[in-house]
């Protein structure tokens, strides 16, 4: 398989591809810092055409960017799901998006597409988180929880039961969210309050 962008990120899921004995052929990137990462040739989109018959996935941290390409290219999107990751029945995940190292995912959760749940995050029963989504790492997104388009929880975040996040909102790290968060809203602390919207 080939991935979008040669970041820090797209080393992390090269890895992730790894740990399911799946090799990463090349990352395609038009600004890299290098010909390669570790040992992976960078190519740029260009050459995109020789790759085809692959399976892809957008290694790119930015919900946005992401979001962009996806639309622009016409290839088939896969899933990746670190071999530590816990994930319990009645799961749905849909393409493009990744599992990082020792997440938990539990029961009746339905995960969009090119989504991030990043490392050791915890996604509890009944959620729906949906696409282009960025779980970052630590966070814990207990039981019947919804997040929408775009949306971005900050690393070692809570949010407590059955509370609705909004499409394109920036949750801060460590913050502790107790109600409900509007779209495009940007929340820190505990408890979680609103200190901008995005334009
Ligand atoms: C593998 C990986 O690396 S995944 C990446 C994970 N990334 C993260 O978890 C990053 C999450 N991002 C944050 O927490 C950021 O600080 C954001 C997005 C919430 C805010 O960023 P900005 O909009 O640039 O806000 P800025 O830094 O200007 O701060 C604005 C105010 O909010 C406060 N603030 C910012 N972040 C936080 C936070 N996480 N918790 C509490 N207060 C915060 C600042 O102290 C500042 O307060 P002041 O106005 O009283 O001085």
């Amino acid at each position: 398989m080939c991935l979008f962008g040669a970041s820090g990120h797209g080393k992390v899921v090269r890895d992730v591809a790894l740990s399911q004995n799946k090799t990463i052929k090349v990352f395609f990137d038009d600004s890299p810092k290098a010909n390669l990462l570790n040992e992976t040739p960078i190519l740029p989109l260009s050459k995109l055409n020789n790759f085809l018959d692959n399976s892809f996935l957008i290694s790119i941290g930015s919900n946005e960017i992401r979001k962009k390409i996806s639309n622009k290219l016409n290839v088939s999107f896969t899933t990746l799901i670190h071999k530590t990751a816990v994930i319990a029945t009645n799961v749905s995940i849909l393409e493009g998006t990744v599992i990082m190292a020792g997440t938990t995912i539990n029961t009746d959760v339905n995960i969009g597409k090119h989504t991030i749940i990043n490392t050791a995050a915890v996604i509890e029963h009944d959620c729906s988180i949906g696409d282009f989504v960025h779980i970052s790492p630590n966070a814990t997104i207990t039981g019947n929880v919804s997040i929408e388009e775009g949306t971005h929880i900050g690393a070692g975040a809570i949010v407590i039961p059955n509370i609705k996040i909004g499409k394109w909102a920036i949750i801060g790290a460590g913050a502790v969210i107790i109600s409900d968060v509007p779209d495009f809203a940007t929340v820190v602390g505990n408890p979680g309050k609103i200190t901008k919207y995005k334009k």
